[in-house]
């Protein structure tokens, strides 16, 4: 009995921890402009994936693109708000926390931009020559 009781309270505390986490994303969702700029690209280039029939893994490479991207965004959204909490007034260290952790979702955002010319481009390259 005391076993089932565990089990139901784990399994409880882990559906709250999810709800907290969808929770987080719909408040960079709905707070942070950069979000709208990754959401089109996210929805973009998952119609195009539609449209060009993508292979499993040319699935798996844009999905983890899409995933590093959000992820990034997400963590310096949080890095943002902890500076922002910790260092309220003006702090030349605190500017550039938020410049480094902007500079890690450039750096990503890039590479996923890159990732989608080379397996938008091949994939479309095929197309033509049919
Ligand atoms: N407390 C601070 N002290 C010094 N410079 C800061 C501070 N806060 C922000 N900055 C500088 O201003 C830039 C913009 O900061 P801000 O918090 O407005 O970020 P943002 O990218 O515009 O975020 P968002 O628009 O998503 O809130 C930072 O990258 C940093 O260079």
């Amino acid at each position: 009995m005391n076993l089932l009781i565990n089990v139901r309270n784990s399994l409880l505390k882990t559906a709250r921890s999810f709800t907290y986490a969808f929770k987080g994303i719909y408040l960079v969702i709905r707070f942070e402009n950069n979000t709208r700029i990754h959401l089109f690209a996210s929805i973009i280039a998952l119609l195009l994936g539609v449209l060009v029939k993508l292979s499993a893994i040319e699935w798996a490479l844009i999905l983890m693109q899409i995933g590093l991207v959000w992820a990034a965004e997400i963590f310096n959204t949080a890095l943002e708000k902890l500076v922002d909490l910790v260092s309220p007034g003006f702090n030349p260290k605190a500017g550039a926390v938020k410049d480094i952790a902007a500079g890690a979702v450039l750096v990503i955002s890039i590479m996923a931009l890159a990732v989608g010319v080379l397996v938008f481009g091949n994939k479309l390259n095929m197309l033509i020559k049919f």
